[in-house]
């Protein structure tokens, strides 16, 4: 079943240690197939160089296992709540890269401090709030992705435009229209942390992009029926 997925979301999470975005067994990479409501995700637990295509796990969004001998990753509910969420996703990753994991650990959004930044997130990548106590305890996994959702909801940030979310205390999440465009977020994500903690070292009173400013960007890149295609969403 999905032999393809499951291929597609093998080299995808190979090119997570090939990138340095991940150390031992951390992160993980996982894809959908919306029109069989399954997805593929790696399983838990076990070393990127000992992962194969028939490793990957199936699982249906109930959260239920369909096929696979493996458990799935422990990060199984986060993803299952953005594909439940964020309709127009096809692949989510979870990275520890330790760039953006310094950002989520202060607590702090990635602010739009360059075009490298605005040509693969229209806006400053968000932060979600502190989990509260009981969220950590009772089910972490999917408070993680109900606080993620809940971050783009209270900011009015649109998931495709911004394609990426820092975990408070936690690191990464970035999603795309597929496994390898997740993983190609992933790696800007971290480059443009690198970058912009370096700027504003330099230059503690930059002053970052504005929305005229990303709008323009946008515009430039994307051209005009794009943008106010967005903008008439
Ligand atoms: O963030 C965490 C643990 O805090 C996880 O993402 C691990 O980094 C990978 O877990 P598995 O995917 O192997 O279950």
């Amino acid at each position: 079943m999905l032999e393809d997925l499951k291929k597609e979301v093998y080299e995808a999470n190979m090119l997570l240690p090939k990138y340095n975005l991940v150390t031992f067994t951390w992160g993980n990479v996982s894809g959908i197939d919306r029109e069989k409501n399954l997805f593929v995700i790696k399983p838990s637990g076990v070393d990127y160089d000992r992962l194969s295509p028939e490793k990957m796990v199936v699982v249906d969004l109930k959260g239920q296992v369909v096929e696979g001998e493996l458990n799935p990753s422990s990060d199984t509910p986060t993803h299952l709540v953005l594909y439940k969420n964020f309709p127009d996703i096809k692949g989510v990753v979870h990275t520890h890269s330790p760039w953006a994991v310094s950002f989520a650990q202060a607590g702090l959004d990635i602010p739009a401090a360059g075009t490298t930044h605005a040509d693969t997130f229209y806006g400053p990548v968000p932060v979600s709030r502190p989990m509260t106590e009981a969220e950590v305890v009772e089910a972490y996994e999917k408070q993680t992705g109900d606080v993620i959702v809940e971050t783009f909801i209270k900011r009015q940030i649109d998931p495709n435009q911004v394609p990426a979310v820092l975990v408070n205390d936690h690191g990464p999440f970035t999603w795309g229209k597929s496994a390898d465009e997740a993983v190609h977020n992933a790696v800007v994500l971290e480059e443009v942390a690198k970058m912009t903690y370096h700027t504003l070292q330099l230059n503690p009173h930059k002053v970052v992009m504005d929305q005229f400013l990303l709008d323009k960007h946008f515009l430039r890149k994307h051209g005009a029926n794009a943008y106010y295609g967005q903008k008439n969403k």
